[in-house]
């Protein structure tokens, strides 16, 4: 279960006025539950994701995760890494390794787990992501949807307890978003506690358990798909959702 508790975070940059990225946000992930948190640009959305697997430490507030208290400096951050998956919009796949040996690596350098057991994992898991035969390909033979499914095998072989998506599928080619979409379906369906940022609102509908709204770096409106989608609360959640459907 993920608790975030009043959390604030400012960013300072010269020459520049602050931005309240976090706005005194506070919520709660149960386990197994898939949340989608949308918002308008810079309504803070990438900044909370960040936030619960510790690369961006916040001003106030309380982030824990299992027990675990992300927010506290004592946290091995690397421990959390692993144990919290995060998918971004760029892969960033070793360009010059395998699809397997991007699989395999972290596990042997992070997780520590010797090589033949780190490449079986690795292997289940290129058959899980619908690409058992791609184990001796680099990644410039492969479309960007086939990478980022790599990049989700390579998160999933640390086994997570919580897998984030920063719009994973928003640098794809139209024709590649599927697959992608296809396989955080089926975590979402297996039980993965998850917290997704996304334009795909079909996703939204289908696998959220609930919607989050963010605006101005709050928290704005919650509920389920169909309450979010078909009877928004707010105008800012109409506003914003006449724009985008
Ligand atoms: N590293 C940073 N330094 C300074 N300002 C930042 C930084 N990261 C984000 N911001 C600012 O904080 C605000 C929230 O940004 P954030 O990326 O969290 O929003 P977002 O909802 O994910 O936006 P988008 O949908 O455009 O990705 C924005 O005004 C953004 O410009």
């Amino acid at each position: 279960m993920i608790v975030i508790e009043k959390v604030s975070k400012t960013y300072h940059m010269k020459g520049r006025a602050d931005v309240r990225a976090l706005d005194n946000v506070s919520a709660t992930i149960d386990r197994g539950e898939v949340v989608v948190i949308i918002g308008p640009s810079g309504s803070g959305k990438s900044t909370l994701l960040r936030a619960l697997n510790g690369l961006q430490p916040v001003d106030s507030g309380r982030i824990v995760i299992d027990g675990v208290e992300v927010t506290s400096k004592k946290t091995d951050i690397n421990r959390l890494r692993a144990e919290v998956g995060m998918v971004f919009q760029h892969f960033n796949l070793f360009q010059h390794k395998t699809a397997l040996e991007n699989i395999v690596l972290p596990q042997i350098i992070v997780a520590k787990r010797g090589r033949a057991e780190a490449e079986k994992i690795a292997r289940d898991l290129l058959a899980k992501v619908g690409l058992p035969d791609q184990e001796n390909s680099y990644p410039v033979m492969l479309s960007g949807g086939q990478q980022q499914r790599i990049a989700i095998a390579r998160s999933l072989a640390m086994k997570p307890k919580v897998m984030l998506f920063d719009e994973a599928t928003s640098a794809l080619d139209p024709e590649t978003v599927g697959g992608v979409l296809e396989q955080m379906r089926a975590l979402a369906a297996e039980g993965m506690t998850m917290a997704v940022v996304t334009h795909e609102m079909g996703f939204a509908r289908e696998a959220a358990d609930r919607m989050i709204f963010m605006d101005g770096g709050a928290i704005v409106e919650e509920n389920t798909p169909a309450a979010f989608f078909d009877n928004p609360q707010t105008d800012r959640a109409k506003d914003f959702l006449s724009q985008i459907l």
